[in-house]
């Protein structure tokens, strides 16, 4: 039985590649639960898996083993449509060239919505007049989507994720390219908008000491285990005093965060 408010479970998962009879086991005993109305990170030195984890939880990739349930139902029952109406991603990666602008960009996150033409009803305006208000993004609504910064652009794109009506946004490392000031204020955003519209939000990064900060709860994948608990429980368990592997490393629990010894 999943607890009360989740959105995305998954139990006894194990995430990794194939490759003909051949199997790379990435990380496996992953349990984890969303609930609704959270703001989750995913953290984990470079090539833990991070990416394989979302692109499985996103049904981009199959599990090895486990389950995956999305709304209490299992991920791999979905149709793309319908996933599409549970989920939205924001990736981080460029966006093709195009002349879109901020407002038509926004609005391709009630594509699955629409009928065949594409054509936006009364209600699809307003929800994507109100994803722009609540991501602070309306006075760009008429600039070209090249004219924005990049902090501008994650906020755009998450409008967009907003747009798409979903219970639960991914989203891939989208306080890369940022500087600090930007990385709070996307941070805030998303604690904002978890904790105002109800969503359930994961997001990846490694930008640890905001995520601590930032989080109401973090996923950790270290090697040979992966934990989900609060920032303050994961500090008295100790967890990321050993997550570099480097003594050079260290994890100050009083100050909340990582000290390095040159
Ligand atoms: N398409 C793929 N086919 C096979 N192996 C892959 C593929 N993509 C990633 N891997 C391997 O899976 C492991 C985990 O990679 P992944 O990209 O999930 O890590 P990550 O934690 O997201 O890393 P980073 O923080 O550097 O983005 C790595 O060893 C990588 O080489």
């Amino acid at each position: 039985m999943e607890k009360q408010g989740t959105i995305l479970s998954a139990k006894d998962l194990s995430i990794g590649y194939t490759y003909g009879k051949n199997t790379n086991v990435i990380a496996s005993d992953i349990t984890l639960n969303l609930a609704q109305g959270s703001l989750t990170a995913l953290i984990g030195a470079n090539g833990i898996g991070k990416s394989t984890l979302l692109r499985t939880l996103t049904g981009i990739q199959p599990p090895l083993q486990g389950s995956i349930f999305l709304n209490n139902k299992d991920l791999a029952a979905y149709s793309q449509k319908e996933l599409a109406h549970n989920l939205s991603i924001v990736l981080t990666e460029s966006l093709p060239p195009s002349n879109l602008t901020v407002f038509e960009l926004v609005a391709l996150g009630r594509q699955p919505y629409t009928n065949w033409l594409g054509s936006l009803s009364e209600e699809d305006h307003e929800l994507v007049e109100k994803a722009l208000e609540l991501t602070q993004t309306a006075p760009l609504a008429q600039k070209k989507h090249h004219e924005i910064s990049d902090g501008q652009l994650q906020k755009v794109l998450i409008a967009r994720a907003l747009a798409q009506d979903t219970p639960l946004i991914i989203l891939d490392e989208p306080t890369t390219h940022l500087d600090l000031l930007h990385k709070v204020n996307l941070l805030r955003l998303l604690k904002k908008l978890a904790l105002e519209t109800g969503k359930c939000i994961l997001y990846s990064t490694h930008d640890l000491d905001l995520a601590l900060q930032m989080s109401d709860e973090i996923i950790v994948m270290a090697n040979g285990n992966t934990i989900q608990d609060s920032p303050k429980n994961l500090i008295e368990q100790k967890v990321f005093d050993t997550l570099f592997n480097d003594p050079g490393i260290i994890f100050d629990a009083e100050k909340g965060g990582f000290v390095i010894q040159p």
